[in-house]
């Protein structure tokens, strides 16, 4: 149901990897990178990965993959990893929706590394590539400068002709809605890798979710806490499971999203925390249940929607 899962720790049930459509294994847990500053993610993304992480999330966009790539450096030099062990992820951002394989090159060069593991859209959407800003141009209300003219389709079409350059080892997308899933699977000669898209016990998004495991598309949970505050920290279903097993409410969401076959990527910059975080549990069925009964009570909810002003197709948005 939940799609093919192919490495188990021994003395835990909780798989370490998902295989993606690709035959390439994807890490169960990894490292975000948005919103980590400046004098901070290098060591952030150095420390987690001498510590086991095996998975870091970047893109283009969080303007910082300088930095990460000098945590990348730092770990490969003390010999702590190799980089065949762990994979790395980036995205496209929307000002180089017709300049693709542009913006994957200023990625690679900034992270230091000859190929990423997983390459994505970041939002299916562009952005106007000479506008008054490289990541984010405005027009003059202030709105951001949007090129309606240009498809999605039309930039996963370049995404495609990237899997052949070696540059890149699998290739996805992130934030598409079944709306605009459906519309692009018809024009894709290769089915994406993975869907990142904001997930957690307080927005499931079930139905995006069983279109891309019936299509054998990866799903990434991002924002798995809440995003900036880690609200789902404080959730009281999450927190009294915690207790039950004497873990962090992190664990559990993590652990919710693991039982749901899907890979989730949680940011932090704090070591202790980064420590918390790289830990999974098996949760068992009455568990699941209770987490998945959180938003019936609860209500959905979604902590990132960029102000784009367009229709992502998210039933909760549209
Ligand atoms: N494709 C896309 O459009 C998107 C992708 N992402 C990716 O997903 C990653 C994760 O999502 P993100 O939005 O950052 O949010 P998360 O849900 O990972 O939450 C991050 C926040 O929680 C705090 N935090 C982390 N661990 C703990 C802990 N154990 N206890 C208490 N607080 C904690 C962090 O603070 P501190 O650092 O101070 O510990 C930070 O404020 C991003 O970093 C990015 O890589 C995110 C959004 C959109
Ligand atoms: O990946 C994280 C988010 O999608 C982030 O990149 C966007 O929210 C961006 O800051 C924006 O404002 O459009």
């Amino acid at each position: 149901m939940y799609g093919n899962i192919i490495c188990f720790d021994p003395c835990n049930m909780a798989p370490s990897s998902f295989k993606l459509n690709t035959g390439a294994s994807i890490p169960a847990l990894g490292l975000g990178t948005w919103q980590s500053g400046p004098g901070e993610v290098k060591n952030a993304v150095s420390y987690a990965l001498r510590t086991g992480y095996k998975l870091i999330d970047c893109a283009f966009c969080y303007g910082n993959e300088y930095e990460v790539g000098e945590g990348i450096k730092e770990a490969l030099n003390l010999g702590a990893v190799k980089r065949e062990d762990f994979f790395v992820t980036s995205k496209m951002w929307c000002t180089f929706s017709s300049r693709v394989e542009e913006n994957l090159d200023m990625s690679l060069k900034a992270l230091g590394l000859d190929y990423i593991d997983l390459y994505l859209i970041h939002w299916p959407v562009a952005m106007n590539p000479h506008g008054n800003d490289i990541r984010f141009p405005t027009l003059p209300d202030g709105s951001r400068d949007l090129d309606m003219s240009w498809s999605h389709i039309e930039t996963w079409k370049q995404m495609e002709k990237l899997v052949g350059t070696g540059k890149v080892k699998a290739i996805g997308v992130c934030n598409y809605s079944v709306r605009y899933l459906e519309g692009l699977l018809p024009q894709a000669t290769i089915i994406p890798a993975v869907n990142q898209i904001e997930n957690h016990p307080y927005l499931p998004q079930d139905e995006i979710v069983s279109l891309c495991h019936a299509k054998n598309i990866r799903i990434m949970a991002y924002s798995p806490l809440g995003s900036a505050g880690s609200p789902l920290m404080k959730e009281p279903t999450v927190e009294s499971v915690a207790a039950k097993y004497r873990v962090s409410p992190a664990t559990v969401v993590f652990s919710y999203h693991n039982k749901r076959g899907i890979t989730v990527i949680a940011k932090s910059v704090k070591e202790s925390r980064i420590d918390q975080n790289s830990k999974i549990i098996d949760l068992d069925q009455r568990d699941m249940k209770a987490l998945e009964n959180i938003h019936k009570a609860a209500g959905i909810k979604r902590y990132v929607y960029p102000a784009f002003n367009v229709d992502f197709g998210f039933p909760d948005k549209s």
